[in-house]
């Protein structure tokens, strides 16, 4: 693990409380906790996970970025993830823009396509570094597999309460087709100047995810609220948030909010900053729409909708095309103005 002892998370700067959602009781079927749970999905759209059992797992992983971040960053580069719209691989500092004039990120990303690691020693997108190929059974497999059986439970829940027939959602999610699930390593490093964005503001594009980190610097704008305010990180609980896919198949009852990463706050300024996070995707092949003909709940949410939103949880593209085009244009080197950071948004448009 990167970092030893941290310092409390400062108390003085303006933090978002999260509901705690018991993995354990959501696993065992409990209807309180199932609640709670999607009481925080239709909410903000984010909540802190307990008992989810990947704890050593994490710290694998930890370890593993940490080995592939300390490489050479020519080394690094070898395994860049590009300027087409692709995520996997290694995606260097200063690669994204984090708003509409430009400015650039400070976030190092490995990301591991969930394909990859299911189909090893195959190569279903590409190869990777060394350090990650050293681990890829005792650490990244794990991670994986783990991740996708929280997701896909969690995943269960949302389809029952949304009166989806049994499975729809997990159909979309099946690990027999390729998709854009990933695990990302994230490094930001310490003592960033002041104002300089770690990552900017965005939803996620996927369905779930589900993010574990020790220092501070994540921030949320919850709705109807003008201030960006932290999410503390606590030791041993995970951050799980809604995505974007799954805010489109639901007709907008499940909620993606925007969150970016600025510089850790107070003394968690002077750490590095890790992240690590399972992002969990729908199929490449998936068309993203509201279930509407699949579910009454969903038709009557949709119905309520203004048209401006309804056409905005309508793209009918795939899942990859949404997943590309919005890569596509966070990518600094494919920004021309302001309009090509515009063609890069979700879900959160007209909030940014
Ligand atoms: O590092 C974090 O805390 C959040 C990262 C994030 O939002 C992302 O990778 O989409
Ligand atoms: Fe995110």
């Amino acid at each position: 693990m990167p970092v030893a002892i941290l310092p409390e998370f400062p108390t003085d700067v303006p933090t978002h409380p999260l509901l705690v959602v018991d993995y354990e009781l959501i696993k065992s079927g409990n209807e309180q906790e199932i609640d709670v749970l999607y009481k925080a999905a239709t909410s903000l759209g984010f909540w802190y996970l307990k008992n989810h059992g990947c704890d050593e797992d994490v710290e694998n992983m930890f370890d593993m970025g940490a080995e592939t971040m300390n490489l050479p960053l020519e080394e690094k580069m070898t395994y860049e993830q590009g300027d087409g719209g692709s995520s996997f691989g290694y995606k260097h500092r200063g690669a994204y823009i984090v708003n509409a004039s430009g400015e650039t990120d400070q976030s190092e990303f490995l990301n591991i396509a969930k394909d990859d690691a299911l189909a090893w020693p195959k190569q279903v997108y590409r190869s990777y570094p060394s350090t990650v190929n050293a681990r890829m059974e005792s650490t990244v497999i794990p991670f994986v597999k783990k991740s996708i059986e929280i997701n896909d439970t969690i995943l269960g829940v949302f389809n029952d309460k949304l009166g989806l027939p049994k499975g729809t959602l997990q159909k979309f999610h099946s690990m027999e087709e390729i998709s854009g699930c990933e695990a990302r390593t994230i490094k930001v490093p310490k003592n960033l100047p002041l104002g300089k964005q770690a990552l900017g503001a965005h939803t996620d594009y996927g369905s779930l995810s589900f993010l574990h980190n020790r220092v501070g610097g994540l921030q949320v704008l919850p709705p109807g609220v003008d201030e960006w305010q932290y999410v503390k990180p606590v030791p041993g609980l995970a951050i799980c948030n809604i995505g974007d896919a799954l805010t489109i198949l639901s007709g907008g009852i499940l909620h993606s909010n925007i969150h970016r990463v600025f510089p850790p706050p107070g003394a968690h300024a002077k750490f590095d900053r890790w992240s690590q996070v399972f992002f969990y995707r729908p199929g490449d092949s998936i068309v993203l729409r509201p279930l509407v003909d699949e579910s009454p709940l969903i038709a009557e949410a949709v119905g309520r909708l203004s048209e401006e939103r309804k056409a905005a949880l309508d793209p009918g593209v795939t899942a990859n095309d949404w997943n590309i085009r919005r890569r596509k244009y966070a990518r600094m080197k494919n920004m021309t103005g302001p309009e090509t950071w515009k063609a890069g948004r979700g879900t959160e448009q007209g909030r940014v």
